[in-house]
């Protein structure tokens, strides 16, 4: 996973979409259209032996965010089991028809199962996995797939707009390296007009929206009926299980399937690591939440933040209680230039590296995180103190960072704020983990507004309150893209209003 995807994954959020009453606005004839697909589906559904229960109803009547969705038929109870899905009938790298020419071409991960997915698509009804290919949609409207202009438009100054423009050319090469290739060397009998770039992109979006961790054996893939179930975080109604009937399995008894959140970005597989495949285990549907007769069935796709929901899923939640804002190092050493030399800028931030108090995860942090409620990651709150220390408490702390370089966070910031500050710490302070506390002076607090402020201005002239009404103003489902991104950018300035609130908090706490 490339830098970009992982400051954009590893985010977390909380999705809970309007309901919609679509019914009456659908055409009768779309209607019957996708009541034949539902048909041909469950048909398929039978004959590759999934067992779905008729508790649940597959209806394209205008559920969250338009498409398909799952209905309770009647009241579902916690531990109702409700549908078993072999896994053999999951559409893999393992499973496809495709799986030679993608194992012999060195493919994996979203790259491979984007091939396994444009392959079986190209097979039209031949393809065992027709039935269930021929509901999917085209393509999802993620903004890996939205025109370099709407990208500038809707998502300058997010969280996204540097990702996804990154993104789109990365994808773009990736066709040319490792699929194009394939094409012209004739060897696979592949339709060109199956595997053009175009293809690629939409199957890339089918991937990231819909693709599941497995288990070790059969690795991520589309799993019908699963992908079905729109999301809810939080409020989710159904769990999937993965249940392994052999005792010799390296998946012994249940685990919860995730939806997948790696992309793959290591396109080379080493065909030795792949364990050998067993038929004999299903995926299992159950039921986690009472979910009323006539309702939605919601099911998770984890905790994550609006820019990684719109990136992954084409969509936003306006109360996403997980949403995030990432602020640069960049823009950090930004402000610090402004503010000083860019000499000394740079050798506190090396001096702030050295230290290296950022746990395994963020060794080479190139982001802070602010959270939901406005709190800044504690890195940040190192480095902004770092920046304002006194020239003689720098050089102490020149002198000691040595020793401070393995010892546990807590207790290298309280020797820190102890070598390099007039305050007397009382001992409570010191263990009661209110870590952050010690470090936000004055001149932190200062810092983190002008960040806000900084970050802020990359949005451009326009107000939360205008974006607001423009919001209101937007259809959720005609100008999907206009309206999830005002909403991750609404978000994400309220997150930055959050954050001048906690430093202006704390320094009039210190005037008191
Ligand atoms: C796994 S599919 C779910 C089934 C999908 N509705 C369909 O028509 O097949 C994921 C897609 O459903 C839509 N979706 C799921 N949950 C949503 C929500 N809470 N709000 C808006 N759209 C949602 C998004 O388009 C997303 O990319």
């Amino acid at each position: 996973m490339s830098r970009v995807e992982e400051k954009i994954f590893y985010v977390s959020g909380r999705p809970i979409g309007r309901p919609v009453n679509r019914t009456q606005s659908i055409p009768v004839l779309v209607q019957t259209h996708s009541l034949t697909r539902i048909r041909a589906f469950k048909r398929w559904m039978k004959s590759h032996d999934f067992d779905c229960s008729d508790a649940l109803e597959i209806v394209d009547d205008g559920c969250v965010g338009g498409g398909i969705s799952v209905r309770a038929v009647c009241d579902l109870k916690e531990g109702d089991l409700v549908a078993t899905i072999p896994k053999s009938a999951c559409l893999t790298i393992q499973t496809s028809g495709a799986r030679e020419m993608i194992e012999s071409a060195g493919l994996a991960g979203s790259l491979g199962l984007a091939v396994a997915v444009m392959y079986e698509r190209s097979l039209g009804p031949a393809s065992p996995w027709h039935g269930y290919l021929q509901l999917l949609p085209d393509r999802e409207c993620v903004p890996l797939v939205w025109s370099l202009r709407e990208v500038d438009a809707f998502l300058s100054g997010t969280e996204l707009h540097k990702t996804v423009k990154e993104d789109k050319s990365s994808v773009y090469e990736d066709w040319r390296e490792f699929i194009e290739p394939l094409v012209l060397s004739g060897t696979w009998n592949l339709d060109p007009d199956r595997f053009g770039v175009e293809q690629y992109f939409s199957a890339k979006t089918l991937v990231s929206s819909r693709s599941f961790q497995i288990d070790s054996c059969y690795g991520f893939g589309m799993v019908p009926l699963a992908d079905l179930f729109n999301h809810k975080t939080g409020a989710e109604h159904v769990h999937f299980t993965s249940v392994t009937s052999s005792s010799s399995s390296d998946d012994d008894g249940d685990s919860d399937i995730s939806y997948e959140s790696h992309d793959g970005e290591s396109s080379i597989v080493n065909s030795n690591t792949r364990s050998s495949g067993k038929d004999d285990t299903n995926l299992e549907m159950i039921i986690v939440k009472y979910a009323e007769a006539g309702c939605e069935v919601f099911n998770t796709y984890g905790i994550i933040g609006n820019a990684a929901l719109l990136y992954r899923y084409g969509f936003t939640e306006p109360d996403n209680q997980y949403d995030i804002v990432n602020i640069d190092l960049a823009l950090v050493v930004r402000w610090c230039s402004s503010a000083f030399s860019g000499r000394y800028c740079r050798a506190r931030v090396s001096c702030w590296r050295k230290l290296n108090y950022l746990g395994s995860a963020n060794q080479h942090c190139e982001y802070f995180e602010i959270s939901c409620d406005g709190e800044p990651e504690l890195e940040l709150l190192v480095l902004l103190y770092i920046i304002f220390l006194q020239e003689e408490d720098y050089e102490k702390l020149g002198y000691m960072s040595d020793a401070l370089v393995n010892l546990d966070e807590s207790t290298a910031i309280v020797k820190l704020v102890k070598a390099t500050s007039n305050k007397r710490m009382k001992m409570d302070q010191e263990t009661s983990g209110d870590i952050k506390e010690l470090l936000v002076s004055d001149n932190v607090c200062f810092a983190l507004s002008s960040l806000a402020d900084l970050r802020e201005s990359l949005y451009g002239s326009s107000s939360v309150e205008e974006d607001t009404k423009k919001i209101e103003r937007c259809c959720d489902m005609k100008e999907r893209k206009a309206y999830h991104s005002l909403v991750l950018r609404k978000c994400e300035r309220l997150i930055l209003g959050r954050l001048r609130d906690y430093a202006s908090k704390r320094s009039s706490k210190k005037k008191l």
